[in-house]
């Protein structure tokens, strides 16, 4: 059975991370990005990191970071995976020899495979909506835009929830699938019944697809 792998992003208390864990989650999304209503700071992020099991991935989220932002993070966190959300360069994301994703704002007329060959270095091509603010808006974007196949793996995210990602699971068959508002009570704070509904969701979805329905 095919296992769809599940980020949570956007956390920034200590029982959204455990609760993260808890409901099966590989990795956990840290939002350093300071006009994010989300955003933690290097330290904060540290403390959070910190409660991670072996094989659950911290992941930093940048939005046009300073250099000098995204070198004091891969300090404090040395096994950070990135997540570039703005308009970085592949040089941008490449520079730091690590592995990273790179988001694609989502709209019509938006040309995906061009996309995915210039950043044809990141681990996995994150699929957001286009919003405002660069993303984390809730917002699902048309799944139908993309193309019958991608040459990178891809993350589904943008307005997933428990209520629609078996659909966007069966529909689109990612890699993985990220979420942020969908598990939210409020901007920042997760819920950790809403964490948990979604990942068996997720799941529900495996099943579904590996049987065939
Ligand atoms: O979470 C944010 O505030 C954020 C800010 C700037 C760029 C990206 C952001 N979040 C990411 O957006 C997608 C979709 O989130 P949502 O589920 O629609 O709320 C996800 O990858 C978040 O990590």
């Amino acid at each position: 059975m095919n296992r769809t792998r599940i980020k949570i992003c956007g956390l920034t208390r200590e029982a959204d991370v455990d609760a993260a864990v808890q409901a099966g989650a590989d990795a956990i999304g840290l939002v350093l990005y300071d006009k994010s209503p989300r955003a933690v700071t290097v330290a904060r992020a540290v403390e959070l990191a910190r409660r991670l099991p072996p094989f659950v991935t911290p992941v930093g989220l940048f939005v046009n970071a300073e250099a000098a932002d995204i070198e004091a993070a891969l300090q404090a966190i040395p096994t950070l995976t990135l997540q570039f959300h703005g308009d970085e360069s592949p040089e941008d994301c490449e520079r730091w020899n690590r592995p990273y994703l790179r988001a694609a704002r989502m709209a019509p007329g938006f040309d995906l495979l061009d996309f995915a060959h210039r950043f044809s270095s990141a681990q996995a091509v994150l699929l957001d909506a286009f919003v405002d603010g660069y993303g984390g808006g809730g917002k699902v974007f048309d799944w139908s835009l993309l193309p019958p196949s991608v040459p990178s793996p891809v993350v589904l995210s943008g307005g997933l929830s428990a209520a629609n990602v078996i659909d966007g699971v069966l529909k689109v068959r990612p890699w993985a699938v990220d979420v942020s508002s969908g598990v939210e009570v409020a901007k920042g704070l997760k819920d950790a019944d809403k964490i948990r509904h979604f990942c068996d969701a997720v799941r529900q979805a495996d099943q579904q697809g590996s049987s065939g329905h």
